[in-house]
């Protein structure tokens, strides 16, 4: 892959943060220019090195810029996408890195619909419950997959160089239709992050939270770690994906009326052969799942 001459990363937090460093580290970056909402966290960017320079308008970020990385929020893309439109050049290359992409690619066809050729959506499934830039490190994405799901008007070349900027991060690269995407990420990733706050949300509002979480332990942590991420993230999420999340709440609903069903009647036998079957999937999914991360992949 060439080297990106001119890097403009919108959203210099957890995700845009990594990316940036992971290309630096890979020397596939010369420049790398951060642009965002507080230009406190962009200082601290810059502070630690993991953009060159802050920008605090459009027109002069995207000036001589090769590939813009837009990471922030979901929520936020309708407005960031029509403060850059009318400052893109034909050929800059731009992508995403949004956790849900219906919503996403409808603000392109809205915002940019002179740039389809060069705007390739994708999402890295790879994150934490930290968030900001100084949560970034370069290993992030080592190892991880990254969804990519190309509009029919892109380009071969701007698809392949927005594969190419991944493979330099280290992941791994699958495309997606959008649709099938946003319903697979609502089951594993939506509806898991919205039970994890729901729980804690509601052992929080008990007049005996304090004894409750006072006795709480690795169950509960690993149960809620989830619950520790950030709520303007989530609330995007939630409601950029809000039908196929609620397909998902609903099945998970009925799931839990089964199982009460089998407390109630006591049915030891039932619950067992549910709770090994359950056993069966998640041991087989750590083994696949341990054996395609690379282990190296840890900020610790
Ligand atoms: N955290 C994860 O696990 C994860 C994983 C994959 C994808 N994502 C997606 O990546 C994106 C960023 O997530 P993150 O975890 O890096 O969040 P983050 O909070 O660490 O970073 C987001 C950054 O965007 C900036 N920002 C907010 N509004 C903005 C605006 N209008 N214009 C420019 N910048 C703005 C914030 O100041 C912050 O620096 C989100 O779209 C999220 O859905 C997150
Ligand atoms: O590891 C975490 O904390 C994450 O939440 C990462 C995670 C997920 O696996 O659900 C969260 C959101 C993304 O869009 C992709 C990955």
């Amino acid at each position: 892959m060439g080297v990106i001459d001119k890097l403009v990363v919108c959203g210099v937090g957890l995700i845009g943060g990594s990316f940036a460093m992971a290309l630096r580290r890979a020397g596939m970056v010369r420049r790398i220019v951060g642009i965002g909402r507080s230009q406190a966290s962009l200082a601290r960017a810059v502070e630690l090195g993991v953009i060159d320079e802050a920008c605090s308008d459009w027109a002069a970020a995207l000036d001589g810029a090769d590939f813009v990385l837009l990471a922030p929020p979901v929520g936020q893309m309708d407005a960031v996408m029509a403060a850059m439109a009318p400052h893109l050049a034909t050929g800059t290359i731009v992508t995403d890195a949004g956790s849900t992409k219906r919503d996403v690619i409808d603000a392109t066809y809205r915002h940019l619909s002179g740039h389809l050729a060069y705007t390739v959506p994708g999402h890295p499934i790879a994150g934490a419950e930290k968030s900001g830039v100084e949560a970034a490190f370069a290993s992030l994405y080592e190892g991880r997959r990254v969804v990519v799901t190309p509009l029919p008007e892109n380009e071969p070349a701007a698809i392949l160089r927005v594969r190419e900027a991944w493979d330099a991060c280290g992941a791994l690269i699958h495309e997606m239709p959008p649709q099938e995407h946003d319903r697979v990420f609502a089951a594993v990733s939506h509806l898991p992050h919205l039970l994890a706050f729901g729980l804690v949300h509601d052992l929080a509002q008990r007049s005996n939270a304090e004894q409750l979480f006072s006795f709480a332990a690795g169950g509960f942590r690993d149960f809620t770690r989830i619950a520790a991420s950030h709520p303007e993230m989530w609330r995007d999420i939630c409601i950029a994906n809000r039908q196929a999340l609620l397909a998902e709440l609903d099945q998970y609903l009925a799931e839990l009326a089964h199982l009460r069903a089998l407390l109630l009647s006591g049915d030891a036998a039932r619950l067992e052969t549910l709770f090994s079957e359950a056993r069966a999937a998640r041991n087989a999914w750590g083994e696949q799942f341990a054996n395609s991360a690379n282990p190296a992949a840890s900020p610790e």
